[in-house]
């Protein structure tokens, strides 16, 4: 079945799984902090890998000692589905061991 765009209740139900998270607008958002900026890239790469593996794209913001993500699909004109939400939870999967928080 095609990607749907999620209700709002769906989309608090599975932001209450993910702490950190957030949606801000129409898009699904978490910045991290980390130890130095170097981790921070790594972190970047480590998700840029993640994005390809997924052909799930979020906008990420290299900072000096943070991250910045945020996603939508586009091809349901912005909205956030699914998987954006399984983009999260692979994210939070691997920031910890960059010493991200
Ligand atoms: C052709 C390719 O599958 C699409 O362009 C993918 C790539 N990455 C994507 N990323 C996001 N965030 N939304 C999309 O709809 C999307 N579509």
């Amino acid at each position: 079945m095609a990607v749907q765009a999620l209700s709002q209740k769906e989309i608090e139900d599975r932001l209450a799984e993910l702490p950190g998270w957030s949606l801000d607008g129409d898009r699904l958002a978490r910045s991290y902090r980390l130890p130095s900026h170097f981790a921070a890239a790594a972190l970047v790469v480590h998700v840029a890998g993640i994005q390809e593996e997924l052909d799930h794209h979020s906008d990420i913001t290299l900072g000096y000692h943070t991250v910045a993500l945020t996603v939508n699909t586009h091809s349901v004109g912005g909205a956030v589905t699914e998987l954006d939400f399984g983009l999260a939870r692979r994210v939070e999967d691997v920031a910890p061991a960059h010493g991200a928080h």
